[in-house]
């Protein structure tokens, strides 16, 4: 499944470089105002931090929330003490859009996380041109040469790169990288299964300093409680979001 997302979200950009070239896209890249400083905004604190995101559907949940304004749900979601605003912009199964990602860029003035399947140079440019301040890299997607080039690409931009990892393997090719901000998803994405225990069992093999956020799955305060516990600085969140009040929602989120 995996390797048919990645395949899917390279062929409806290489279907965009068609009519956008990477020139043109690149140029826009390097017109926007600076990136914003995410591992300033995703900085250790006392409490819990959040990652908020944009997620209308998914494959393995299916549809979740409508979402015709995207910019006004991450208005909400900074309103609410969000961190960081993840856009999802995958098109097939999350039915997301880069349309999505500039409208969210207009809305809010806090870093914004392109998440998608990303395995090429262009993709990182359309972030950037969008508005991105962070790119999702997935470990288990690429060849490690791949991931360090595409990394290599977002910091060049001034962007961070979110290093996506699913095991304890996946998290030493994310270390071995230089990842200053490193995620583990309980979610497989070629299985679906989640592994709620996954992000207690390789925090450690996070070194200090990195920023160690838990993905996915977080569906009450109690997982929150429980990632906190286990060492995370910040919980990237989807679904608990779009389908209950964001707002008070994040609240008690931001309490742990
Ligand atoms: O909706 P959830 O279970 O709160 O999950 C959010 C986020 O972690 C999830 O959307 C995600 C994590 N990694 C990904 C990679 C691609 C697509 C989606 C994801």
């Amino acid at each position: 499944m995996l390797e048919q997302l990645l395949a899917g979200s390279l062929e409806d950009a290489m279907a965009r470089r068609e009519q956008r070239p990477y020139a043109v896209v690149e140029a826009e890249a390097l017109a926007r105002p600076a990136a914003l400083d995410a591992l300033e905004a995703l900085a250790p604190a006392d409490h819990m931090k959040v990652i908020a995101e944009v997620k209308r559907a998914s494959p393995s949940r299916g549809d979740l929330a409508e979402i015709p304004e995207p910019q006004a749900l991450a208005a909400q979601y900074e309103a609410g003490g969000a961190s960081v605003v993840s856009v999802l912009t995958e098109q097939r199964k999350f039915k997301g859009s880069l349309a999505d990602l500039e409208a969210v860029r207009k809305a809010v003035s806090i870093p914004v996380l392109r998440k998608d399947f990303i395995g090429d140079e262009y993709q990182v440019l359309e972030a950037r041109a969008a508005g991105a301040d962070l790119v999702l890299l997935i470990v288990a997607a690429l060849p490690q040469e791949t991931l360090a080039r595409l990394y290599a690409k977002i910091r060049e931009l001034g962007m961070t790169p979110l290093v996506e990892a699913h095991s304890a393997e996946e998290v030493a090719r994310a270390v071995d990288l230089g990842a200053e901000l490193i995620g583990v998803n309980a979610r497989n994405l070629s299985t679906f299964e989640l592994d709620r225990e996954l992000f207690g069992r390789v925090a450690d093999q996070i070194p200090a300093g990195v920023i160690r956020v838990a993905e996915s799955a977080v569906l009450d305060v109690t997982d929150v409680e429980r990632y906190r516990e286990a060492g995370a600085d910040a919980v990237l969140v989807g679904e608990a979001l779009v389908t209950n009040d964001p707002i008070a929602t994040l609240a008690s989120y931001l309490s742990v």
